[in-house]
């Protein structure tokens, strides 16, 4: 408390002694931490962010292949995800997490879609259940809650099994879909399944902070957009680029700790306690899909680091952290190494393809 007390008595003088003629905006930021930061939160921010070791996060987070694990120990992805516009995303999100090393990889998207993203790959588990507005709209309300009561018991048989969700990937913005994935949220937390919020789920999310807030095995992905929707809704701010890190971190303690990766230039991970970056490697191409990649590996890595935590010798990050810094590494390695291939080409399916090879060459299958 009396950190805190010193240091926003000292932004006060500095504020104070400041010349009328500084810059608003320095003014601006220094009330703008006042205003929503604590001071511990501040020092913290300020003194434990720093560039993450993410080679060394990838050796220590991924299991050896152990010949007497079975089918499944390492890791059961489920996308929700895939309508009628979409359906690259949730098909990058997936296949992803399958060429980094889960055992299996299902996707819950649109009836449209499924025979889509299942023509892609044979590797994908695809169930057609999600439903959008325009193909119940016929239907009264009564039948309308038991499609949505269909829908979500398809989901419920199978929430168990699964290590980790990524919700969001191409999942469009229909109020029905997106009323029904709510539950599907709420769902996932009635059994602690951690879940990787993406996409257009962060469209539903910013809307409904709810589902999201205190649940600590949330982890929030937001883009240039979506982060700056979620510093408004939440922050009821901008967007401020000198305090990033600090803003980042008032952010997820806002959401009651929900982990949150900000994705840019160098990538931002914060849980309201400490904020890392991860900035090695990255390419200059801008190809759509590349977040899709990332949030099916922060659900393989994630759930691999949570396997950790039995292990008496385990790290003591949190494991979305962990998680985090070890998909923003490996995509970043793997998106450097197709543009050394393809150069102004480069699209996700190149660095998808790069995958393995990135993870190969920081820990050796044997
Ligand atoms: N190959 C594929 O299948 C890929 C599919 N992808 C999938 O696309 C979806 C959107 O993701 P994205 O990254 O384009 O969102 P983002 O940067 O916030 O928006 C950019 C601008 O567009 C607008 N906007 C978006 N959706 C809108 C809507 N339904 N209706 C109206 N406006 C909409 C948005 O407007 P705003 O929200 O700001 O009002 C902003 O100005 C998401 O499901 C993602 O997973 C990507 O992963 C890439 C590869
Ligand atoms: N300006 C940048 N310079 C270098 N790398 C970047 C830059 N912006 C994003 N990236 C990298 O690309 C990854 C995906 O971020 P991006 O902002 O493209 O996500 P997205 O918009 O959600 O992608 P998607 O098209 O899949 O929806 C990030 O994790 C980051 O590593
Ligand atoms: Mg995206």
């Amino acid at each position: 408390m009396l950190a805190k007390h010193s240091f926003i008595s000292g932004l006060g003088r500095l504020t104070s002694h400041s010349p009328s003629s500084s810059s608003s905006s320095v003014l601006r930021r220094q009330q703008f931490l006042v205003r929503t930061l604590c001071g511990s939160q501040i020092s913290r921010a300020m003194s434990s962010t720093s560039e993450a070791d993410a080679e060394s996060v990838l050796r220590t987070v991924t299991p050896s292949l152990d010949p007497k694990r079975h089918k499944g120990q390492a890791g059961k992805i489920a996308v929700i995800g895939g309508c009628r516009e979409y359906t690259g995303a949730p098909y990058f999100a997936a296949i992803s997490a399958l060429k980094i090393g889960a055992d299996l990889s299902h996707v819950f998207c649109t009836k449209d879609a499924a025979p889509v993203i299942k023509s892609y790959s044979p590797e994908l588990i695809v169930h057609p259940v999600l439903e959008e507005s325009y193909s119940i709209s016929q239907l009264s309300e009564e039948d309308q809650r038991k499609v949505q009561d269909k829908v979500l018991g398809e989901v419920d048989k199978w929430m168990e099994r699964f290590d980790c969700l990524v919700i969001g990937p191409g999942l469009g913005r229909d109020p029905f879909l997106l009323e029904c994935v709510s539950k599907v949220m709420i769902l996932a937390k009635k059994f602690n399944v951690p879940f990787v919020i993406d996409g257009d789920g962060l469209f539903l999310v910013t809307n409904s902070i709810d589902l999201v807030h205190s649940y600590p095995l949330a982890v929030l992905t937001p883009n240039v957009n979506e982060y700056k929707r979620l510093v408004q809704k939440v922050l009821n701010c901008e967007v401020d680029e000198q305090n990033a890190e600090a803003q980042l971190c008032s952010l997820a303690k806002q959401i009651g700790g929900v982990t949150i990766l900000r994705k840019g230039k160098s990538d931002l991970i914060s849980n309201g306690e400490t904020v890392k970056s991860v900035s090695i490697y990255g390419s200059p191409r801008r190809c759509g899909g590349q977040g899709d990649i990332l949030s099916g590996g922060v659900a393989v890595f994630l759930s691999w680091a949570h396997q950790l935590k039995s292990d008496p010798e385990s790290p003591s990050e949190n494991p979305a952290i962990l998680g985090c810094i070890a998909a923003s590494g490996l995509l970043r390695k793997a998106a450097s190494l197709a543009f050394t291939k393809h150069k102004r080409s480069t699209l996700t399916s190149d660095i998808i393809e790069c995958l393995g090879e990135s993870l190969e060459d920081i820990c050796p299958a044997s």
